[in-house]
């Protein structure tokens, strides 16, 4: 299934008409340079278009009033003078004779989007739209917004094909505040938003833009606000937000549907979010939430107004959606102080809702309110805005074979894969390494000996970017492993991430020169003695604990995985993993984000079922939806918690309250 693309040149027929320094920023150019730049980089025709419709009546009043809808409708036969008294009820918003017929279409752009999701016509997809909607309130147009495009599509969603549960994420740098009010006291829609607050002096300056909006009555718990009191945050902060905060609740919430409010104002350059986080990382939030819903994401366009950054933002987002991998992330830093007080603070309030933020440390002892207007403050005035520069996002040239496969005689090679010859002309410089470092004198040294060259053969080719991935169903994967990792590390100058998930002792003594790291998931604790590289993390009970597992995966291993920005992920099943075969694929599925997608996994003969679908995520698509989790079990939390507080001092990205930070 393909993602759809929804854009009209409809709605680039309106614009600003008289002037207001505040609304100048909303020009039609917005659409026409991010739907250019999909059609420059091929994006475009990669994806199926979608057209778009007018939202009926119906479709408005499914979040707005009578009333409301009756006044916008009246402004196309407004005189200028008397579209500005309109606008001035509302403030922070023009009107333009055509703006209702555009504000119809962007609405009907997030339907057209939904529908072609939920009837399976596509698995994804983005829709390009102006105006923007998550401002737009029941009664009243803000921010530029006049519909609440995706609050519409939400309960469209829910009325027309029985969702149960929608989860909105809102990463525009603004406060969708439309939408929180919309489901405020609706448990059935979990909304996440993060926006620049600067303790409520960004607009729009609400109070209830704060950590402790939680929802209300019913839907208390299923509002998430995630306030960036100071401006120039980074990669490493939208991350950390991600990985111990938003994907926890969103995996344990279980949508039916990710809708996604993608405002690119969150963006390095953006004049309204001065921000500092490049375009490429809209395709690692994008991979991050693609595993959910069983990959049912549908994003439609709210703010950014630095053309440049929105249209690589737009094409980042874009290209995952289609399945390629996310580039691998410019060298992450860890989360700034001001992020950790903010992660804090919602993650602390939300523990009484959440099972996973169960173990989430009090509310900070001291005042996070403080009103710390230190000096850099007061140098956010206008001068001292300098002019951001940025790298253009490295092209992402997906390799001819996305997925080769070394499987024995008489296993069927999966669709779409590339099926790895086992290498005849074997190369004796290999030859004698392997006879030396690897090989006993077992009877089938013929056939290990050219398995293991067809293996390093493999890690080559993903070397020269010729593969992306590989997958290997071998007789012994410890063999496999002692033979691909040393090469991998050593020959090809990488830095391996080794993820062991099963019992057994690892066959390779990770040395401390950093350029392997491993992690073993067992359920078993580990007689190894604990290094920076080596991270035995136990998990009893193994698959059963599905919550402890996935938790452990979104909130442990991704952030040491990026922290660590491998160059090769070598993912080995172990013989008796114990793992649920969802499980396995979220887990092969959620890596995929790192190394650009140069991920080798190593299966044990046996588990030939699980070749197919394990091919299938490594090609791209979605993993299955794990279903609602239970709470986790309480060991588990605490050996995961344990082994944080132990890693945090090495790795930043661990870190989720103000005490880590130092
Ligand atoms: O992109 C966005 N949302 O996603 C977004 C939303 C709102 C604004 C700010 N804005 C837009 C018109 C306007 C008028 C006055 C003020 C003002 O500050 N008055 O005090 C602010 C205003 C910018 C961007
Ligand atoms: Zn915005």
């Amino acid at each position: 299934m393909g993602t759809a693309l929804i854009y009209d040149e409809e709605m680039t027929r309106y614009k600003l008409l008289w002037v207001d320094p505040s609304c100048k920023i909303e020009v039609p150019e917005r659409l026409i340079v991010s739907y250019e730049a999909l059609v420059k980089s091929g994006l475009a025709d990669r994806c199926v278009s979608v057209p778009v419709r007018e939202a009926t009546d119906a479709d408005i009043l499914l979040v707005h009033s009578e009333e409301y809808l009756q006044a916008v409708k009246t402004t196309p036969f407004m005189t200028l003078e008397e579209m500005q008294d309109f606008c001035a009820q509302y403030g922070d918003v023009y009107f333009h004779p055509n703006i209702y017929h555009c504000a119809t279409l962007a609405a009907g752009a997030a339907l057209q989007l939904v529908d072609s999701v939920m009837t399976g016509k596509v698995r994804n997809g983005m829709a390009l739209v102006r105006p923007p909607g998550h401002h737009s309130m029941h009664n009243a147009a803000s921010g530029f917004c006049i519909f609440n495009n995706v609050a519409i599509a939400a309960q469209y969603a829910k009325q027309k094909y029985g969702v149960k549960r929608v989860l909105i994420v809102d990463w525009d740098i603004h406060h969708g505040q439309g939408v929180q009010y919309c489901f405020e006291d609706d448990p059935s829609v979990l909304y996440f938003s993060w926006h620049r607050y600067e303790h409520q002096k960004f607009w729009p300056k609400l109070r209830e833009s704060d950590f402790d909006s939680v929802g209300k009555e019913k839907g208390a718990g299923f509002n998430i606000n995630l306030p960036w009191n100071k401006v120039d945050m980074q990669n490493s902060d939208y991350l950390s937000i991600f990985h111990h905060l938003l994907l926890p609740i969103a995996y344990e919430f279980c949508p039916d549907l990710v809708l996604v409010c993608a405002g690119f104002d969150s963006a390095i350059g953006d004049p309204e979010g001065e921000m500092c986080a490049t375009p490429d990382i809209f395709a690692h939030l994008t991979h991050l939430l693609m595993n959910l819903a069983g990959g049912k994401l549908c994003a439609v366009l709210e703010g950014g107004y630095n053309l440049t950054s929105l249209a690589q933002s737009v094409c980042q987002t874009v290209q995952t959606l289609l399945g390629d991998p996310p580039p691998r992330p410019a060298n992450l830093d860890g989360p700034c102080q001001s992020t950790v007080e903010s992660l804090h603070c919602v993650r602390s309030t939300h523990r009484q809702y959440w099972s996973c933020l169960k173990h989430a440390a009090d509310l900070p002892t001291f005042d996070v309110s403080t009103k710390d207007l230190s000096l850099d403050e007061s140098l956010n005035s206008e001068e001292s805005k300098e002019e951001h520069v940025w790298p253009e996002p490295p092209k992402r040239l997906t390799p001819a074979i996305r997925a080769a496969l070394l499987l024995p005689d008489g296993i069927t090679c999966p669709d779409g894969c590339y099926r790895q010859s086992v290498s005849e002309c074997l190369d004796p410089l290999i030859v004698t390494k392997l006879k030396e470092n690897i090989l006993t004198d077992s009877e089938d040294d013929s056939n290990a000996l050219s398995t293991l060259s067809s293996l390093i053969d493999l890690v080559e080719k993903m070397e020269k970017d010729e593969v992306c991935s590989g997958l290997a169903l071998v007789h012994d994967v410890s063999k496999a492993m002692k033979c691909v990792v040393p090469h991998a590390a050593s020959a090809l100058k990488n830095r391996v991430l080794v993820i062991c998930v099963g019992d057994g002792k690892v066959p390779i003594h990770v040395s401390e020169d950093g350029k392997v790291l491993m992690v073993q998931l067992s359920n078993k604790e580990s007689q190894e003695p604990e290094s920076r590289y080596f991270i035995p993390v136990c998990l009893k009970k193994g698959c059963s604990d599905v919550s402890g597992f996935i938790q452990a995966i979104l909130s442990l291993l991704l952030p040491l995985g990026y922290e660590y920005d491998p160059s090769l992920v070598v993912l080995v099943q172990m013989s008796d993993s114990g793992l649920c075969e969802s499980m396995w694929l979220q887990l092969t599925s959620l890596l995929r984000g790192l190394a650009q997608g140069h991920m080798l996994v190593l299966m044990q003969k046996g588990n030939e079922a699980c070749v197919s679908p394990t091919a299938s995520s490594l090609l791209g698509d979605p993993a299955p939806s794990l279903g609602p989790l239970v709470a986790p079990l309480p060991e588990n939390v605490e050996s995961v918690e344990m082994l944080r507080h132990r890693l945090k001092a090495d790795w930043k990205l661990l870190q989720t309250t103000a005490q880590d930070i130092g």
